[in-house]
C-alpha cells in the first residue's frame, strides 16, 4: 500500500467541562473549525466493508483512511491516512479490481468506479494541543479533538499522528494514560460520527456494514 502517515485514536463521550478540563491539563486551543465531510462509496459498500473510508473535507481535500498495521486490539483505532490523490486513486484501483488510468484526479473517477455520495454531514471542531514533555520535543504530539454534528451527535477523539508503525504501542501508551486523565472510562467506546450517520439516515446501509463486520456480529451494533 501507498505510504501515508498512521492516525493512532481513541473515541470517547465529551462531557459538559471538557474544554475546562483540557485547558486545567495544559492544553491549548488551536483552532475551532466547520466543515463538511462528504464520504463516498460503491452501491455495495465495498469500501467501508473493507474497512476503506474515502471522503472528501471541505477545507482539506480528499482523504482514505486504510486499516492499520498494528494489529494491537482495544477500544482505539489506527488507519493510514493517505491524502495525495494519485496514492488514493491508485488504492482505489487496486481495491475496487479496475484498470488504472493514466492520470486522473479523484473527483474523475468517481464516475468511472461507480462511487457515489453515502454521507455528509457537517462537524464543528475545537482541536487541543497538548505538550505531555517539554523535555522530548521531538516526539509526536498528542491532539485532541472535541466535535459536534449538524445532526445532534458529539464526540471527542484523542489522537496521535505517526510515522512508522514501530510507533504505534508508544502512541497508545500516551493516548490511554492521557485518556485516564481525562476522566474517559477505561473501556468506552464511542461510535464514530459516520457510523452514527449511517445508523440514523441509511439504516439499509449501515444494517449492511453490520453484516461485514464479524466482531460486532455479537452485539448486533456497530456503533456501541
Ligand atoms: C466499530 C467501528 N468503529 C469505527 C470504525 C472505523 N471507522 C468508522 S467510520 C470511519 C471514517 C471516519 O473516521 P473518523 O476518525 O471517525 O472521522 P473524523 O474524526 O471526522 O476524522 P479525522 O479528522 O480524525 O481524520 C472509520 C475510520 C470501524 N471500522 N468500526
Ligand atoms: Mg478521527
Amino acid at each position: 500500500m501507498a505510504q501515508g502517515l498512521i492516525e493512532v485514536e481513541r473515541k470517547f463521550v465529551p462531557g459538559p467541562d471538557m474544554e475546562e478540563r483540557l485547558q486545567e491539563l495544559g492544553g491549548t486551543l488551536e483552532r475551532r473549525v466547520t466543515f463538511r465531510d462528504t464520504y463516498y462509496d460503491t452501491s455495495e459498500l465495498s469500501l467501508m466493508r473493507s474497512d476503506h473510508w474515502l471522503r472528501q473535507r471541505q477545507g482539506s481535500g480528499w482523504e482514505l483512511k486504510c486499516p492499520g498495521v498494528a494489529g494491537i486490539s482495544g477500544p482505539h483505532n489506527e488507519y493510514v491516512e493517505l491524502t495525495s490523490e494519485s496514492a488514493i486513486v491508485a488504492e482505489l484501483f487496486e481495491l475496487l479490481e479496475a484498470e488504472e488510468p493514466e492520470i486522473a484526479g479523484v473527483a474523475a473517477v468517481l464516475g468511472p468506479l461507480k462511487l457515489q455520495e453515502v454521507a455528509s454531514f457537517i462537524t464543528t471542531r475545537s482541536s487541543w494541543k497538548l505538550a505531555l514533555s517539554e523535555a522530548h520535543e521531538q516526539e509526536p504530539l498528542l491532539r485532541v479533538d472535541l466535535d459536534s454534528t449538524d445532526f445532534g451527535y458529539a464526540v471527542g477523539e484523542v489522537e496521535v499522528m505517526v510515522r512508522e508503525k514501530a510507533e504505534v504501542p508508544a502512541a497508545l501508551e500516551k493516548i490511554f494514560s492521557f485518556s485516564r486523565m481525562l476522566g474517559v472510562p477505561a473501556q468506552e467506546k464511542a461510535p464514530a460520527k459516520l457510523l452514527v450517520y449511517l445508523q440514523r439516515f441509511r439504516p439499509l446501509d449501515y444494517q449492511r456494514l453490520l453484516e461485514a463486520n464479524s466482531s460486532s456480529e455479537a452485539t448486533g451494533d456497530l456503533t456501541s
